[in-house]
């Protein structure tokens, strides 16, 4: 039978000395859902990943994974999960094709079942034709390909990845996406990550957002930003005066001009455009409607940007208001 939950926890809670790095952790993940654990550096997102995987033991609370109890059966648990780490654990010495021959002996897979599986997995993460190149010739994005395909191997019904994409550049962060969007499609498994790139949890279907150990909000991601408000719509006109002026009598909201144009905040953008162009009596000439972004759900329930929390970092969110 089908566990209900691909993940379920339970007053989850990890005590290192007097330091709480997991408090109180209440989850639940259906089966085939993409779940993203969301948050700055040392928010317990590895330490809570670990308690699931069995590599970690609670202080307190309960989890199941796959339908089993991750203190009681941490066997069952193993089998039924994948796993891809932070830090490569691939053999650069050995071939795409023998380091996930290797881990299907590890399984203990019957050679033809391997065999076949093995094939497959290649072909999805598409790396049929380098599968007899030694894997320190790959790039990193070819690596992590590789990984996701090493987690596959033992067909896991749950796939755990602690910052699938980080140290990755932008273009191939996308198409790692891709590949897991695939995948998720054609085996049905469900997929928890771990992430502190905005950018890449906009690629779950529901998010935990974590702040020094604690799950501060759950949602889809337009749920987040839903909760944070309007899109932010800049308008480009024969004159922005009158069109700022238009827009704060007639629509009664508010609207300031600045450099760029007339900025105002409205909830639904794309549907309010139509009718602010129409109405305005105003030349337009651009448009730009931006949502909300994770970024601003971050700072509206922690009162820090992400950055902020994780201490200097590159700009890779996209602009910030
Ligand atoms: N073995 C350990 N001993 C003591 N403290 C630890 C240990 N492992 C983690 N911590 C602390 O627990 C907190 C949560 O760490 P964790 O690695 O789970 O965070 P994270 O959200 O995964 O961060 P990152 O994105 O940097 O991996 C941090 O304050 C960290 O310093």
């Amino acid at each position: 039978m089908r566990a209900r939950h691909a993940v379920l926890a339970e007053g989850l809670r990890k005590t290192y000395g007097t330091h709480e790095a997991v408090v109180d952790l209440d989850l639940a993940v259906d089966p085939g859902e993409t779940y993203g654990f969301v948050g700055p550096n040392g928010a317990g997102k590895s330490t809570t990943i670990n308690m699931l995987c069995t590599l970690l033991r609670p202080s307190a609370g309960r989890a199941e994974v796959a339908g089993h109890d991750v203190t009681r059966d941490p066997d069952s648990v193993r089998r039924g999960i994948g796993l891809v780490f932070q830090e490569s654990t691939l053999d650069g010495e050995l071939t795409a094709e023998e380091n996930l021959r290797f881990q299907a002996d590890l399984f203990g897979m019957p050679r033809a079942r391997a065999r076949r599986a093995l094939a497959d997995l290649l072909d999805l993460v598409e790396l049929t034709h380098r599968k007899d190149s030694p894997v320190r010739t790959f790039s990193g994005g070819m690596r992590r390909r590789l990984e996701i395909a090493r987690g596959l191997l033992h067909m896991p019904r749950v796939l755990f990845l602690d910052e699938p994409t980080t140290g990755l550049d932008p273009q191939t962060r996308v198409a790692i996406w891709e590949h897991l969007h695939r995948l998720r499609a054609e085996q049905e498994i469900t997929i928890f990550l771990t992430t502190h790139h905005l950018e890449e949890a906009e690629n779950c279907g529901r998010l935990a957002i974590m702040d020094q150990g604690q799950l501060v909000v759950e949602g889809t991601p337009a749920e987040l930003k839903g909760v944070v408000g309007a899109d932010l719509v800049v308008l480009r006109t024969g004159d922005d005066e009158r069109a700022a002026h238009a827009v704060r009598e007639r629509f009664g909201l508010e609207a300031r001009t600045g450099p760029d144009g007339v900025r105002l905040r409205t909830p639904d953008g794309a549907a309010f455009v139509p009718r602010l162009c129409a109405e305005l009596a105003v030349p337009v000439h651009s448009v730009t409607v931006t949502p909300p972004s994770l970024d601003d759900v971050f700072l509206h329930y922690t009162g820090r940007t992400i950055r902020e929390a994780d201490g200097p970092r590159q700009p890779d969110f996209g602009p910030r208001r």
